[in-house]
């Protein structure tokens, strides 16, 4: 897609800084992310790049600085105000899909739209839509743990995808699969994306990965380099 350059952006940080420790891992970061793009974040290990994210996604409290989403400021509100707007406006997906191994893959997807008060059939018709939209209907009975590494990744979009979120995090998605899988994952991953108009804030240390995103910036030092791309 064409990257807007006069439209407010959906999701803004603004010269965010966060130390751990004796650590700086943010030091004035700022990045805009419009409505419906996938934006890949690149840079070297330990640049700041899972700090960033999880600041964007109202995870972590920046020390100074401000993130705003749909022109809100993130952090003014309470915690239990911006798990809610996790829940309904945001989805995850992490390099080990992190899914509840007692349930099915099925009940993994739909966990999501029952948390959010969806009834249990309609839940499982939806979950069922996706995880056949991802090309693994099949494993919608298994565990996860009886799901291959690519299946299970698959599995964790559908997760992120099922309630309509306007945003997906995604930390190294494809992280811990082989080229081949990855590659698959991402297709389908950013294929339906698109499909729901889902912006998709990527992470990836790999030229490929961040291949399929519209947009690429590099996070170096705690810093979005080349603020010029960072808009
Ligand atoms: N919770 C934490 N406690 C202490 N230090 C942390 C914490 N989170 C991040 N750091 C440190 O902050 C710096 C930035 O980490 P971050 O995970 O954001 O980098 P990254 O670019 O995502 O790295 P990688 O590509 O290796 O995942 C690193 O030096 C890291 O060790």
């Amino acid at each position: 897609m064409t990257v807007p350059t006069t439209d407010a952006p959906l999701l803004a940080a603004e010269d965010l800084t966060k130390v751990f420790g004796a650590t700086q891992a943010l030091s004035g970061a700022s990045l805009r992310v419009y409505a419906g793009e996938v934006l890949a974040l690149m840079g070297p290990s330990g640049s700041g790049k899972s700090t960033l994210l999880h600041c964007l996604a109202g995870i972590v409290a920046p020390d100074a600085g401000r993130v705003s989403y749909a022109g809100r400021d993130l952090f003014a509100g309470s915690d239990a105000e911006r798990s809610a707007l996790r829940r309904t406006d945001f989805g995850f997906v992490f390099q080990f899909g992190q899914l509840v191994p007692e349930l099915t893959c099925l009940e993994n997807v739909a966990l999501p739209l029952r948390l959010a008060g969806t009834r249990r059939k309609e839940a499982a018709r939806r979950a069922a839509a996706l995880l056949a939209r991802l090309e693994v209907a099949e494993v919608a009975d298994k565990r996860p743990g009886e799901a291959s590494g690519g299946q299970g990744q698959r599995v964790a979009v559908a997760r992120a995808l099922v309630t309509g979120p306007k945003v997906i995090f995604a930390d190294e998605p494809t992280g811990a699969l082989d080229s081949l899988n990855g590659e698959r994952v991402m297709q389908l991953f950013v294929t339906a994306a698109r499909e729901t108009g889902a912006a998709v804030v990527l992470v990836t240390h790999e030229a490929r990965v961040a291949a399929y995103s519209d947009r690429e910036v590099v996070v170096r030092d705690g810093k979005v380099r080349a603020p010029e791309y960072a808009r």
